[in-house]
C-alpha cells in the first residue's frame, strides 16, 4: 500500500481508537510500549485481546478489510428480492451486465482473484467487480465512500468489536416520553454528547445499505431508496443535506427521530426503525412508502369527494393517535402525506413539539398555518394541525396551491372560502369547521372520529394517480 494511503489509515485508526478509549475509560487504557506503539487494552467483555496500532493497521490495509462482509447468507441460497421489489423465491434477475453465481461463502483462495462471486456483492456493488476482488486499494475504497473511515469492515472479530465501540451512539433523553420513570431516572443522569459522535467511524450506511435511488429532496434531507443487504427489503433513508457538527443543528435534526420513536407505531404513521450520526450527517431509516399526496398527477382533478374523505379519515386517525401521545405535528401538508399500498401516513416530524409546550415551536410550512401560530399563540397547538388538515384538504379539492401571503392567504384565515365545484355543501361545510378561525371552534381529532361524514373504506384513487 502506498505510503500515503497507509498514513491516511494511520490517522484514521488512531482517532477510531482515540474514540474507543475515550467513550469506554472504565473498560479500557491505552499504554504505550518501548517501541512506542500504542496499545489499547479492551475489556475481556468484548472478546478483544491488547492490539497493537501497527498490527491492526496491517488488518485495516489488507484486502480482507475493505471487502464486502458476508451478511451470514446460506450456501446456495436464493436471492428473494428482485430489483421491482416482488418477493419470489428463485425468480431474481440480475442487474444487466452481471452474471450472479450461486455460491455465497468466501472460499480459500478467493481474494486471490480465483473466487466465487457472492450473489449478495454482485446485487449490491457499487463498484465494477473486479474492484471488489483485485487491486483493491484505500483509494478505490475512498471512490465508494466517502472517505477512508467510510470503507466496510472486515470479518475480523477484533476489529468489529472495535467498530461497533466506535459507534456506540450517545445516550440523550427523549422530551417526547411522558412520565416514564425508568427512562426519566437513567437518562437524568446522562449527559448529552454529540460532539463528535460518529465522526470517525466505518460507514454503517453503506455497509448495512444498497443504495437504489434518490426518491425525495427537501429543505434539509435526501431520501434515497435503499435495500437492507441483511433483510432484503426495502427502506426510506432520509440523509441531513448538510454535516451537523454544532450540538444545536444536532439536537434540531433529532428532534424528528425523537418524536417518531416517542409514539407507538400506527398504521396512517411513517414507521420509524432506526437512526444514527455518521460523518456528522443524520440518518433515519423509514418505512419505505409510494408517493406523497404533492406529486399527484394534475389531470386527475378533482378527485372524487370520496377519495379526499377516506384519506382525510386516515390522517385523522394518525393525528388522534400523536395527539393521544401528546405530541402535535405541526408541519401537516400533501408534501407531508405520503401514500403506501392505498394506506395514507403522515410524515417528517421535523417540527413536532410537545402539546404542553414545553419544547420550543417551530413553526410549519406558513400555507398551511392558522393565524394563531403566526402571531405566536401556541396555546392550542393540536388545533393547528386541524387548521392544516383542512387546509390540505381545501388545497387538495381546488387542485390548486395555496399561497403563503395575498388576498386569498388572508380570507382563508377569516373563515372566507370559495367554493369548491363540484363538492357537496356538507364537506365543504367540514373543510370550513376544520378551518375556523378560532382555534377553540375547530373539532379534536377525536370528534372527527364520529364525523358522520367519512366511510370507513379505502379508495385505490390516490394510488393509481400518483406519479413517481
Ligand atoms: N418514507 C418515505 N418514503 C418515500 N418517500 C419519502 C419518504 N420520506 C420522504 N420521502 C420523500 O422525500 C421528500 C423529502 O422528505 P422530507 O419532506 O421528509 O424532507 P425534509 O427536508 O424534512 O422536508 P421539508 O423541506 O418539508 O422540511 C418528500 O417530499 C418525499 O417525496
Amino acid at each position: 500500500m502506498e505510503s500515503v494511503e497507509r498514513l491516511c489509515l494511520s490517522q484514521k485508526l488512531r482517532q477510531v481508537c482515540l474514540d474507543t478509549a475515550t467513550t469506554s475509560a472504565s473498560a479500557s487504557a491505552s499504554t504505550r510500549s518501548a517501541e512506542g506503539n500504542v496499545y489499547h487494552s479492551i475489556s475481556p467483555a468484548d472478546g478483544l485481546t491488547a492490539i497493537s496500532e501497527n498490527e491492526v493497521l496491517d488488518m485495516l490495509s489488507s484486502q480482507d478489510f475493505f471487502c464486502t462482509p458476508d451478511f451470514v447468507t446460506p450456501t446456495e441460497q436464493q436471492i428473494v428480492v428482485d430489483f421491482d421489489g416482488n418477493k419470489e423465491k428463485g425468480n431474481v434477475s440480475p442487474p444487466k451486465g452481471l452474471t450472479p453465481m450461486r455460491s455465497k461463502r468466501p472460499r480459500p483462495g478467493w481474494l486471490s482473484g480465483n473466487h466465487p462471486h457472492s450473489e449478495l456483492e454482485i446485487y449490491c456493488s457499487d463498484l465494477p467487480l473486479e474492484a471488489h476482488f483485485s487491486s483493491f486499494s484505500a483509494s478505490k475504497c475512498e471512490q465508494l465512500y466517502d472517505d477512508t473511515a467510510s470503507c466496510p469492515s472486515s470479518t475480523n472479530a477484533r476489529l468489529a468489536a472495535l467498530r461497533r465501540r466506535a459507534l456506540s451512539p450517545p445516550c440523550i433523553k427523549n422530551p417526547f416520553l411522558y412520565n416514564d420513570p425508568e427512562i426519566g431516572t437513567s437518562t437524568n443522569k446522562l449527559r448529552a454528547k454529540f460532539q463528535g459522535a460518529g465522526t470517525s467511524c466505518l460507514s454503517r450506511y453503506r455497509e448495512e445499505f444498497h443504495e437504489i435511488q434518490e426518491i425525495g429532496l427537501g429543505n434539509f434531507s435526501r431520501v434515497f431508496k435503499v435495500l437492507k443487504r441483511i433483510d432484503g427489503c426495502f427502506y426510506a433513508i432520509k440523509r441531513s443535506l448538510h454535516q451537523l457538527r454544532q450540538d444545536g443543528q444536532r439536537r434540531q435534526a433529532i428532534n424528528e427521530v425523537q418524536a417518531l420513536a416517542a409514539i407507538d407505531s400506527h398504521e396512517n404513521v411513517v414507521r420509524y426503525h432506526t437512526a444514527w450520526f455518521e460523518n456528522d450527517y443524520l440518518y433515519i431509516q423509514m418505512e419505505l412508502c409510494d408517493n406523497s399526496l404533492r406529486s399527484w398527477k394534475a389531470e386527475a382533478y378533482p378527485p372524487p369527494e370520496k377519495s379526499l374523505l377516506g384519506g382525510m379519515l386516515q390522517i385523522i386517525k394518525a393525528l388522534a393517535h400523536i395527539h393521544s401521545h401528546g405530541l402535535v405535528h405541526l408541519d401537516i401538508k400533501p408534501d407531508n402525506i405520503y401514500v403506501r399500498k392505498g394506506i395514507y401516513k403522515l410524515g417528517d416530524f421535523g417540527r413536532a413539539t410537545r402539546l404542553d409546550g414545553s419544547i420550543s415551536v417551530e413553526e410549519g410550512d406558513s400555507r398551511y398555518m392558522p393565524l394563531e401560530i403566526l402571531n405566536e399563540d401556541y396555546s392550542q397547538l393540536q388545533k393547528a394541525d386541524i387548521f392544516a388538515l383542512g387546509a390540505t384538504f381545501y388545497e387538495l379539492a381546488r387542485g390548486s396551491p395555496l399561497t403563503s401571503s395575498g388576498t386569498q392567504f388572508q380570507a382563508l384565515r377569516q373563515g372566507k372560502h370559495a367554493l369548491l365545484p363540484g363538492f357537496s355543501l356538507p364537506f365543504q361545510n367540514l373543510l370550513k369547521g376544520l378551518m375556523h378561525p378560532i382555534s377553540k371552534m375547530r373539532p379534536t381529532a377525536a370528534d372527527l372520529l364520529n364525523h358522520a361524514l367519512f366511510n370507513h373504506g379505502k379508495d385505490a384513487y390516490f394510488v393509481q394517480h400518483l406519479k413517481r
